[in-house]
């Protein structure tokens, strides 16, 4: 494979490194979803596994390369002829297959991982760099843990397996060790210095380890590297590997000053990024650069007020460039009026100047108390607000001792046609405890019918809308109450239930007296 100065080369290595982090295991199945999907969103190179590491690895190799239509797929073998020729066996069903061979070059990995000599490893690249070359035309070779190789041995493995026969070079900061200068100056050097480097593809493989994995990719570019080896939501060993969404979106959104391409479709990523999540039961994280549930979510009032005068005041790129279907505001104890109004309107409301003040001072309070705020909460914050409008009986405050020692108590505060009335009484439990304190305040001959509680959303700190159903002869009315406190949306919602009774006495006296 070739690469124009200015394409990048984006090799997935989900399928293999990706899967290598604990717990990140594939079915057959998964597999191919993956990279049936990698292949349609124009995903070079796909690693699809280890073939010497189990039959089901052969396997669903296998089957990738016999389904991939336009990708390159490649098996990762170790530098040992029976790994070579059973990666061989398995890519060699791809339209475009790719053997990808590595060794350790690091005096640390030579000496207890290998325990092997430089010049032993040496003859161990041109073996095997040459066996695969004799399977198939393109074979990528790797210095394992290249970044913490002295620069001279490093020039020699790489030339070794140039001669050999190696089309791409890769050099992976294996242990996620190099810093973005570091790495770029290798890839600088090894390219001046080793003979028949001009032939070749540098690519680049870096790992999280220091969260530097997609920074380090694109220093690797600047040094030269046209292919980029990286993992659907950076999945891979140990702290995992760089990125592909961050990868591809970087040279996409800073192409003025990194004047790279990829073939990729970038509104693929959030689907690729919910397969992979799904397949390996790995949760993205929220904040994920890209992806995440909160790569597009504002909360603050601040940047709400400026994403809706214009998006870009806070937005870099839009969502649905990468496949996400908007931007949301999220509605919290940091969002502000602007927020408030806009999604008020969304929710079908159009609250004069007051009552909006009104509505948003009940929505900071509710805020301040409840982690989430839904759309169901404003609602019923506002359905709340517009029904007890004209009521002449208003909660002021409610203190409530219940628990195993009884009797339960309620202390109630009602203002009535402005006048504030504080009553206490007890009751069989909270709720009745506060029923009669209202019974107290106002009495009446109503008869409690209904009283029915349920959560407006989900979650322990979930408002709770509670309806009370009163009856008076042949009169029933039913309040409502919403509140994060039960107790307190149980007081409001009596009160609302005694207030519809009152405007109902009102009216039917009027129309009795109208009558008369
Ligand atoms: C940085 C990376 O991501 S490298 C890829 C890592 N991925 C994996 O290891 C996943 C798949 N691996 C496996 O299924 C198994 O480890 C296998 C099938 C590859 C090998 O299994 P085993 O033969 O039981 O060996 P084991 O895993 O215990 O040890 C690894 C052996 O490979 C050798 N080895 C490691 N890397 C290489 C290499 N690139 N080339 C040659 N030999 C290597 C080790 O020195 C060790 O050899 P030793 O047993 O002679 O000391
Ligand atoms: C096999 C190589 C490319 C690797 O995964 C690494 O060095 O991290």
């Amino acid at each position: 494979m070739t690469a124009s100065t200015d394409r990048i080369v984006i090799f997935d290595t989900t399928l293999r490194d990706g899967e290598q982090c604990p717990g990140a295991t594939m079915t057959f199945e998964e597999k191919l979803d993956v990279a049936h999907l990698l292949d349609r969103m124009g995903v070079d190179v796909i690693e699809a596994g280890f073939p010497i590491a189990s039959n089901g690895d052969f396997e669903a190799v296998a089957e990738i390369a016999r389904r991939t239509e336009t990708a390159i797929v490649a098996g990762l073998a170790r530098a040992i002829p029976a790994d070579i020729a059973r990666c061989g066996e398995a890519v060699r069903f791809a339209r475009r297959p790719r053997i990808h061979t590595f060794v350790s070059t690091s005096p640390i990995h030579l000496a207890h991982q290998m325990r092997k000599t430089e010049e032993q490893v040496l003859e161990i690249i041109s073996g095997t760099v040459a066996q695969a070359r004799n399977l198939v035309d393109d074979v990528e070779w790797s210095g394992m843990d290249a970044t913490r190789t002295p620069i001279d041995y490093l020039c020699r493995a790489v030339e070794a397996a140039i001669r050999a026969g190696a089309t791409t070079i890769n050099l992976p900061d294996t242990v996620g060790y190099a810093t973005p200068d570091e790495y770029r100056n290798m890839f600088v050097q090894v390219r001046e210095r080793v003979p028949g480097a001009d032939k070749v593809i540098f690519s680049t493989h870096c790992h999280d380890d220091l969260g530097l994995a997609a920074a380090n990719s694109l220093a690797g570019v600047a040094g030269g590297a046209r292919q980029i080896e990286c993992t659907i939501n950076g999945i891979g060993e140990r702290a995992g590997n760089a990125a592909l969404e961050e990868i591809v979106m970087a040279l996409k959104v800073r192409r003025d000053a990194m004047p790279y391409e990829t073939g990729v479709d970038s509104t693929l990523l959030t689907r690729a990024s919910r397969l992979v999540s799904a397949a390996t039961s790995f949760p993205v994280q929220y904040n994920k650069a890209i992806v995440g549930k909160n790569a597009f979510a504002h909360e603050s009032g601040i940047h709400q007020d400026g994403m809706l005068k214009h998006s870009e005041t806070y937005e870099i790129m839009t969502p649905a460039s990468v496949g996400m279907s908007k931007t949301s505001l999220v509605m919290g104890k940091h969002s502000g009026r602007a927020a408030f109004k806009d999604k008020l309107k969304a929710l079908g409301y159009e609250l004069g100047e007051n009552a909006l003040q009104d509505a948003f001072a009940r929505f900071k309070d509710l805020a301040d108390r409840k982690k989430h705020v839904y759309d169901e909460d404003i609602e019923a914050l506002v359905d709340n607000q517009i029904a007890s409008g004209n009521d002449r009986i208003k909660v002021l405050s409610l203190t409530v001792i219940a628990g195993t020692m009884g009797p339960q108590s309620a202390t109630l505060t009602l203002d009535i046609d402005g006048v504030h009335t504080t009553v206490q009484a007890v009751g069989n439990g909270p709720v009745d405890a506060i029923f009669n304190a209202i019974q107290r305040v106002v009495p009446h001959e109503a008869q409690l019918a209904l009283y029915q509680v349920h959560a407006v959303t989900e979650g322990t700190d979930a408002q709770a809308e509670v309806s009370v159903r009163l009856e008076e002869g042949d009169k029933m009315v039913t309040g409502r109450g919403a509140d994060p406190d039960t107790l307190v949306a149980s007081a409001r919602a009596y009160v609302a239930a005694l207030n519809k009774l009152a405007t109902k006495r009102v009216s039917l006296n009027a129309q009795a007296a109208i009558r008369a």
